[in-house]
C-alpha cells in the first residue's frame, strides 16, 4: 500500500502555499427568458486541498469542475456563488495585495493582435510594476529575460496577429500569454488548460518551462485535460475531480498506486492520465472488486470513489494539516472583498494605454481611412447636388433646408461605426482590467480620445469645409466655423450614443438594433418630417432628445440670419423665415442648441463609462 508520509518533492521549496477548505460553489441556471428563479446546480461540492510550491495539476473529465475550482481559488469566479468555504494563501485571507502578486493565464490567449510579442510584454511590465521602484532598464531587462526564458527571441518583433493579419503560431501565442503574467515574477501562477490546442511538443515545452519555474519556488496551479505521460510525470501534486467532487488529491506519483490498491489495474503501457479517466468513467473493472460498491456502473463507481477518497489517509492527512493551518490564521484578517489596487498611477496608465491605442489605430487604419473617404465622397456628393444654392425664392429656402437635413443625416448615421469601439476588445478589456493592468476610466478615456480625433473630428472638419464652400453658403469665416462646430457637435452626440450602446452590449447584432431605433426616432422628431407643434402632446417631449432638431435649428439660424432672399415680387429676410418657423434666432437661441448637443454627448459618454464599470468581470 501507499506510504504514510506525504512527502512531495517541492515541500522544501520556499513559496506561497494555497489552501482551500470545504468549498461549495453553486450556480443558478435560469430557465426561460422571464423566469427569475432557476434551479441550483452544485459545481463544487465540499472541496478542500493544499497547493504547495511546485506543479499542482487539476485533472478530470470535461465538466468535472476543474476550471471552476481554479477560478474560485484564483478569486476569478463570482463570489455570490460561493455557498461555503474559504481560500487562504500562507494562512492569510486573500486580499488585493495577494491578488497583485498572483497571476492568471486564461485559456484563450487574450493579446493585442496588432502589437509584437515584445510590445505586448512591455505593455504588461510597464503597467504592472511600480515606476518608482523599477527603472526603464529594469523593465527592458525583464522583457528580454522572459523572451529568452520562453524561447521567444525569434518571434520577439513579430506581430501577434489578428483575424486579418497572420501572426505568430499557436504555441508562441500561448508562451506569450504566459510571459505576460510571468513578467511580474508572480509567486503564485494559475493557468487554465495551458496545453489545450497545442501539439505534443509545444505542450511538453510549456509544461517543462512551468516545471523549471516551480523549482524556483513558484506555486503553479493549473487545470489540464488528459496530458501525455511525459507531461504527467512532471506534476508534483494531483487533484482528480469528477462531478464537482475530489476523488484523489495527493502526490502525483502515488496516484496510480492509490487506484491500484483499490483494485484497478493500470496496464504497463497505459498512460496514467488515460487510466484515471477510464476509472472515473467506469470503463475499467476493478480486479479485486470495489470494497463497498455493489456494481461498477459509472454512478456507483463515482460515489464509491468519492467515499473511498474521504476515507483514505490522503484525505485524513489533508484534514489534519488544514486544521493545524486554520489555528495559525491571523484573527484580525477578515474576509472582506477589497477594491483591487493598481501598481501604477492614473496619469502613467493613461500615457501607456493611450500609446497602445494609438499604435493599434495606426497599424489597423482601415476604419479611419474608410471614415475619411466616406466623408469626402459624401461632402462632394452633397456639394454637387446643392451646388452654389441661389438667393432666389423658392430654391433658396427649399435647397438650404434640404441640404441641412441631408448633412445632419450624414453626421448621425455616418458614425454608426462607433458602436464597435467597446465590443471589439471587450474580452481584452475584461481580462486586463480584472488582472489589475489599468483602471476602467483610463481605458475609457484612451479609447474615446483615440477614436474621436482621427475618426470623428478630423473627417467632420474636412467634410464641412468641402460641403460648405461647394454649396455656396454664407461667405464669412465666423459662419463657417459655427457651421463646422455644429456639425462636430451633432457628430459627437451621435458618437456618444453609439459609445453608450457599445459599452452596454457584447454583440454587433444587438448593438445595430439598439442604435438604429433611437436614431430613427430622433429623425422623426427632428422637425423636418413632421410639424412638431401639431404633434400629440404626450409624444412631443421626444423632440427635446432629438439630435436632429438641435443640429437643424443651429445650422438654419447660422445660415439664415442676416440673409435676404428675393423673387420677382417678394423680399424675404432670413429672420422672417426663422420667425415663421417658430425658431428663436437670438444669440441665446443659437447657443442653446449647441449646449443641448453638448449635454446629450456628455450624458451619453458618462452613461457609457458607467456601463463599462458595470460589465461583469466574474467568470
Ligand atoms: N457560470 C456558469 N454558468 C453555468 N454553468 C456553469 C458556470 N460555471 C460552471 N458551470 C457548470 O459547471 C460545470 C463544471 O464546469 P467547468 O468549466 O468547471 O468544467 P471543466 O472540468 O473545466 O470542463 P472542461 O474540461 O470541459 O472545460 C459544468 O457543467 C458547467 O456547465
Amino acid at each position: 500500500s501507499y506510504p504514510l508520509v506525504m512527502e512531495e518533492c517541492s515541500m522544501d521549496l520556499y513559496g506561497p502555499t494555497l489552501t482551500f477548505q470545504n468549498l461549495c460553489y453553486c450556480i443558478t441556471e435560469k430557465q426561460g427568458f422571464f423566469c427569475r428563479k432557476g434551479h441550483k446546480k452544485d459545481v463544487l461540492k465540499d472541496v478542500s486541498g493544499i497547493m504547495k510550491p511546485g506543479m499542482n495539476a487539476i485533472m478530470g473529465p470535461t465538466g468535472s469542475g476543474k476550471t471552476s475550482l481554479l477560478d474560485v481559488i484564483a478569486g476569478r469566479k463570482d463570489p455570490q456563488g460561493l455557498c461555503s468555504g474559504e481560500v487562504l494563501v500562507d494562512s492569510k485571507v486573500v486580499t488585493s495585495d495577494l491578488r497583485l502578486s498572483s497571476a492568471y493565464v486564461v485559456q484563450d490567449d487574450i493579446l493585442m493582435g496588432t502589437l509584437t510579442v515584445r510590445e505586448n510584454l512591455a505593455f504588461s511590465v510597464n503597467l504592472r510594476l511600480p515606476p518608482d521602484q523599477f527603472s526603464s532598464q529594469d523593465k527592458v531587462f525583464r522583457v528580454n529575460n522572459v523572451l529568452e526564458e520562453l524561447c521567444l527571441q525569434d518571434c520577439a518583433d513579430t506581430k501577434i496577429g489578428t483575424e486579418f493579419l497572420r501572426g505568430i503560431s499557436g504555441g508562441e501565442r500561448k508562451r506569450c500569454s504566459i510571459g505576460m503574467e510571468l513578467i511580474t515574477s508572480p509567486s503564485l501562477l494559475f493557468l487554465d488548460e495551458p496545453t489545450t490546442g497545442l501539439d505534443a511538443n509545444t505542450a511538453n515545452s510549456i509544461i517543462a518551462l512551468l516545471q523549471r519555474l516551480s523549482r524556483n519556488g513558484k506555486t503553479i496551479i493549473f487545470s489540464i485535460h488528459q496530458p501525455r505521460f511525459s507531461i504527467f510525470r512532471q506534476f508534483d501534486h494531483l487533484t482528480l475531480m469528477n462531478k464537482g467532487e475530489i476523488i484523489y488529491a495527493g502526490p502525483a506519483n502515488q496516484a496510480v498506486g492509490y487506484f491500484e490498491d483499490l483494485g484497478y489495474k493500470c496496464e504497463v503501457f497505459n498512460n496514467p492520465a488515460d487510466f484515471f479517466l477510464d476509472v472515473i468513467n467506469g470503463e475499467i473493472d476493478p480486479v479485486l472488486g470495489l470494497p463497498d460498491a455493489g456494481g461498477n456502473s459509472a454512478h456507483v463507481v463515482f460515489q464509491s470513489s468519492v467515499n473511498l477518497y474521504r476515507q483514505s489517509h490522503f484525505c485524513r492527512q489533508l484534514t489534519e494539516q488544514l486544521k493545524q493551518m486554520k489555528q495559525a490564521v491571523e484573527p484580525s484578517v477578515t474576509a472582506v472583498r477589497e477594491q483591487s489596487s493598481y501598481a501604477t498611477p492614473f496619469l502613467y496608465q493613461l500615457r501607456v494605454v493611450c500609446g497602445r491605442t494609438v499604435k493599434n489605430i495606426l497599424r489597423n487604419p482601415q476604419t479611419s481611412y474608410a471614415q475619411l473617404i466616406l466623408n469626402i465622397i459624401f461632402a462632394v456628393l452633397v456639394g454637387l447636388i446643392y451646388f452654389q444654392i441661389p438667393h432666389t425664392l423658392p430654391e433658396a429656402l427649399q435647397n438650404r433646408i434640404g441640404a441641412f437635413f441631408f448633412l445632419i443625416i450624414n453626421m448621425v448615421f455616418g458614425n454608426l461605426s462607433a458602436v464597435e469601439l467597446f465590443i471589439n476588445e471587450r474580452a481584452l478589456f475584461i481580462h486586463e482590467n480584472s488582472s489589475g493592468y489599468y483602471r476602467t476610466s483610463v481605458y475609457f478615456l484612451s479609447k474615446v480620445f483615440a477614436d474621436l480625433v482621427p475618426n470623428r473630428i478630423v473627417p467632420v472638419f474636412i467634410f464641412s469645409s468641402i460641403a460648405y464652400y461647394m454649396m455656396g453658403l454664407k461667405t464669412d469665416v465666423e459662419a463657417f466655423l459655427l457651421f463646422a462646430l455644429t456639425m462636430s457637435l451633432v457628430s459627437l452626440s451621435a458618437v456618444g450614443l453609439a459609445f453608450l450602446v457599445s459599452a452596454s452590449v457584447s454583440s454587433f447584432a444587438m448593438a445595430n438594433i439598439l442604435i438604429a431605433l433611437p436614431f430613427v426616432f430622433m429623425m422623426v422628431f427632428g422637425g423636418f418630417l413632421v410639424n412638431l407643434n401639431s404633434m400629440l402632446s404626450w409624444m412631443s417631449w421626444m423632440k427635446w432628445a432629438s439630435i436632429f432638431r438641435y443640429g437643424l435649428e443651429a445650422v438654419t439660424i447660422n445660415e439664415m440670419r442676416g440673409q435676404v432672399f428675393t423673387d420677382n415680387y417678394t423680399v424675404l429676410t432670413g429672420e422672417m423665415y426663422l420667425k415663421m418657423q417658430g425658431i428663436d434666432y437670438s444669440l441665446w437661441g443659437f447657443w442653446q442648441n449647441e449646449i443641448a448637443l453638448l449635454g446629450i454627448m456628455s450624458v451619453c459618454m458618462l452613461l457609457a463609462y458607467i456601463q463599462l464599470l458595470r460589465i461583469n468581470r466574474w467568470k
